[in-house]
C-alpha cells in the first residue's frame, strides 16, 4: 500500500503547493484506514485472548470471530457494539455514584463483591485463601444474599466472562464447543437455565452468577480444585419482560424455548459434557420447578447428577427438622409425631415433603401404612398458610413476610415445647419472617432458621435467640465431593439420605438444646468433609462406588469410618501456591 512518502519526486515538482498538500492528506488518510483494516495476526486462542487486555473485546466479538478464535461458548450469546459496551459500563458507573448518594442498599455488598471478583480474576489461590479464612464474612457476598443482587445487576457488573454459555443458537455445536474450555479435567459443573434464581424469578443469562457462587462454595467448603470447576448457563431465552426490552441485556432476547425443543437442548448439553469429561458431576441449580423435576427424573439413573434445590434442600430440611425434635429434649425417633406445615409447593417445597415423609415412613416401619401416616403429618399450603396448630412451619414460597403475625401466633398454640420456624426463602428480603419477628411474637422457646444469614437476636438478660442458617450449602458440597471420591456412577437416594443424617448428627446435644440446629458457616469445611465421608460409605454399601484414582472400590470398602474421613480430607484442595517450573511444549 502506497503511503504519503511514496509520492515521486517528479509528481511533487509538477504539483502546485496546495494540490500537493491535498494529495498528501488524502494519501495519509487512505494509509490509516488500510492499517485499521489489516488483520492482526494472533498467536493465541480461546481464553488467552479474553485475558489479554490488548486483544480482548469481550461481548463485542462477532459470531464469526468467536468461531474462528475458539471463543464460542466462552461469552454470553449476545453480540454487542463497542458503543453498547461503553453505555453499559457508563450506566454501571453512574449507578454506583447514585447508589452511594441515596443510601447503603446493596451498594456496599456489591462493592465488596467487585473487589473479591477482581482478586478472583488476578490470583485464584489468594482469592480462595481469603474466602476460606473469612468464610463467615464473605459467604454472604459470593453466595446468598449478595449473589442475588449480582445476578440482578449482571449486565452492568459484567467484565470478564467466567464459565460457559450454551444458547439455543448453539444447537448441533455443543459437542465441539465444550473443547473451547481450557481444562482437560472437570470434576464439578453447576448448571442453570436462569429461570428461577433464588426467589428473584427469571433472570435469564444473568443467572450464571448463581452457578459461579455455588462453585465458589465447592472450592471453599469441599476443597474441589478450582481449575476443575465449570459454571454453565444454558440460555434458552427469558420470559422476564424487563430483560426482553433492555438494550444492554446480554442474553438471547426472545421468549423461553418450551417443550421438546427445550429438552433437546439440555440433552445435547448433557451428552456434550459427559462425552468430554465422563467423570464429571453435574449439579442442576435454580431451574423452574416444572423442569427441575422432569430433568431430574430424566437423567438421574443415567448420569452423575443431582438437583440441588429438590434434593440438597430436602436433606438440609430433614436435618433441621430432626434437630428441632432434639431441641425439645426428645429423641429423633419422635419425628413422625411432628405436625409440619410447608408453605410453597415448588421444587424445593415438594422436594422437602417427599423426602421428609420418606424419612418418617422409615422410622414407622417403611410399609404402606407407615407412608400414609407420615404423609398425614404434612400440610402443603400453596398460597394460604392455614392454621393447623403445627409444631413446625417451613417456608419455601419466595414470599418475604409470608409468616405474618397471625401465622406466627398460630405457633403459640402448638403442642410442641419448642415450635420451629424455617424461613428458608432467599435472598434476605424473601425470608418468610425475620428472627426478630419470630422471637418477639412466639418467645424465646422458638427454634429459628432462615435460608440467608441473619444475626442472632439479643433477648435481654444475657439471653441470645439463635439464628440458624438453613441452607443447602451444608449439603451440596459434601454430596458432590463424596460422589467424586467414591466414583459412584449415580447419586442415589441412599447417598442423599446418608448426607442428611450426617448433618443431623453433627450437632451436639448441648448445641441443639440451645436451639442451634445447623453448624455455623465457619465450620462448613469440617461438616462438608464429614458429609462427603458419609456419602462415600453409603456409595460403597450400595455397591455403587467404582473408586477414584488409586483408591479402587475394594480399597474404599476396606476403609474404616475414621479412615474414610481421612481419605476425604487428604483429597481436599488447599489454597497454597505450588512450586512452579517451566517446560517447553
Ligand atoms: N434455603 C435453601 O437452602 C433453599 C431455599 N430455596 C428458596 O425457596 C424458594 C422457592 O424455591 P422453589 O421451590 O424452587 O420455587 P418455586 O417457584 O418452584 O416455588 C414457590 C412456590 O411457592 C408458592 N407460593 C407463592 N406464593 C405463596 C403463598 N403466598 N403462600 C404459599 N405458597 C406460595 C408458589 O405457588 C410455588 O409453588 C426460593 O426463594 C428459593 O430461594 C430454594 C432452595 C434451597
Ligand atoms: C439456596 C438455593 O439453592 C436457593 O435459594 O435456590
Ligand atoms: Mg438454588
Amino acid at each position: 500500500m502506497a503511503n504519503a512518502s511514496s509520492i515521486s519526486r517528479s509528481l511533487r515538482r509538477s504539483l502546485a503547493p496546495d494540490a500537493l498538500h491535498r494529495l498528501l492528506l488524502q494519501r495519509s488518510r487512505a494509509f490509516v484506514t488500510a492499517e485499521c483494516h489489516r488483520p492482526v495476526v494472533l498467536h493465541k486462542r480461546g481464553p488467552d485472548i479474553l485475558h489479554d487486555p490488548w486483544f480482548n473485546r469481550g461481548t463485542a466479538f462477532s459470531m464469526t470471530e468467536r468461531d474462528r478464535l475458539g471463543l464460542r461458548g466462552l461469552l454470553p450469546p449476545s453480540v454487542v457494539s463497542s458503543q453498547q459496551q461503553i453505555d453499559r459500563f457508563m450506566g454501571d458507573l453512574k449507578r454506583l455514584e447514585q447508589n452511594a448518594r441515596d443510601g447503603p442498599s446493596d451498594t456496599y455488598q456489591l462493592a465488596k463483591w467487585r473487589i473479591l471478583n477482581r482478586l478472583h480474576d488476578r490470583n485464584e489461590t489468594m482469592y480462595y485463601k481469603v474466602l476460606i479464612d473469612n468464610i463467615k464474612e464473605y459467604a454472604p457476598i459470593v453466595y446468598t444474599p449478595t449473589v442475588g443482587a449480582v445476578c440482578q445487576n449482571y449486565s452492568g457488573l459484567f467484565r470478564r466472562p467466567r464459565g460457559m454459555y450454551f444458547s439455543a443458537e448453539d444447537r448441533g455445536e455443543m459437542m465441539s464447543m465444550v473443547y473451547n474450555w481450557p481444562a482437560d479435567q472437570v470434576d464439578m459443573i453447576v448448571v442453570t437455565d436462569g429461570s428461577r434464581i433464588l426467589g428473584l424469578g427469571d433472570l435469564g443469562v444473568q443467572g450464571i452468577g448463581i452457578a459461579i457462587g455455588k462453585l465458589d462454595l465447592y472450592v471453599a467448603a469441599a476443597g474441589i480444585n478450582p481449575q476443575r470447576v465449570l459454571p454453565v448457563m444454558i440460555d434458552v431465552g427469558t420470559n422476564n419482560e424487563k430483560l426482553l426490552k433492555d438494550p444492554l441485556y446480554l442474553g438471547l432476547q426472545e421468549h423461553r424455548l418450551e417443550g421438546e425443543d427445550y429438552v433437546e437442548i439440555i440433552d445435547e448439553f448433557m451428552e456434550a459434557v459427559f462425552s468430554r469429561w465422563p467423570n464429571v458431576i453435574v449439579q442442576f441449580e435454580d431451574f423452574q420447578s416444572k423442569w427441575a423435576f422432569r430433568l431430574l427424573q430424566r437423567y438421574r439413573k443415567t448420569y452423575r447428577m443431582f438437583n440441588d434445590d429438590v434434593q440438597g434442600t430436602a436433606g438440609v430440611a430433614i436435618a433441621g427438622l430432626l434437630g428441632a425434635v432434639r431441641a425439645q429434649g426428645r429423641p429423633m425417633i419422635d419425628f413422625p409425631k411432628q405436625k409440619i406445615v410447608v408453605a410453597g409447593a415448588g421444587s424445593a417445597g415438594i422436594g422437602v415433603v417427599n423426602a421428609a415423609s420418606r424419612t418418617m415412613a422409615r422410622m414407622l416401619g417403611n410399609n404402606e401404612v407407615a407412608f400414609e401416616s407420615a404423609r398425614s403429618q404434612f400440610w402443603i399450603v400453596d398460597a394460604h398458610v392455614k392454621k393447623v396448630k403445627p409444631d413446625v412451619i417451613l417456608g419455601l414460597s419466595a414470599v418475604g413476610g409470608l409468616f405474618s403475625k397471625e401465622v406466627l401466633e398460630a405457633l403459640k398454640d402448638s403442642s410442641s415445647s419448642r415450635p420451629a420456624i424455617f424461613a428458608m426463602s432467599n435472598p434476605t428480603k424473601n425470608a418468610e419472617c425475620t428472627p426478630e419477628e419470630a422471637f418477639s411474637i412466639i418467645g424465646e422457646k422458638v427454634v429459628f432458621s432462615s435460608g440467608s444469614p441473619f444475626d442472632d437476636v439479643d433477648l435481654g438478660d444475657g439471653k441470645i435467640g439463635h439464628s440458624n442458617q438453613g441452607n443447602n450449602m451444608y449439603l451440596f458440597p459434601g454430596i458432590g465431593l463424596g460422589t467424586l471420591l467414591s466414583g459412584a456412577r449415580i447419586v442415589s437416594d441412599g447417598m442423599l439420605q446418608a448426607a442428611a443424617e450426617r448433618l443431623a448428627s453433627y450437632m451436639k446435644e448441648e448445641e441443639v438444646l440451645q436451639g442451634i440446629i445447623y453448624p455455623p458457616t465457619s465450620r462448613i469445611r469440617d461438616i462438608t468433609k464429614e458429609v462427603a465421608a458419609a456419602v462415600v460409605r453409603e456409595a460403597v454399601a450400595e455397591d455403587l462406588a467404582e473408586g477414584y484414582r488409586d483408591m479402587d472400590a475394594r480399597e474404599l470398602a476396606r476403609l474404616s469410618e475414621e479412615e474414610t474421613v481421612d481419605y476425604v480430607k487428604n483429597n481436599m484442595w488447599n489454597p497454597v501456591y505450588p512450586t512452579v517450573v517451566y517446560k517447553k511444549d
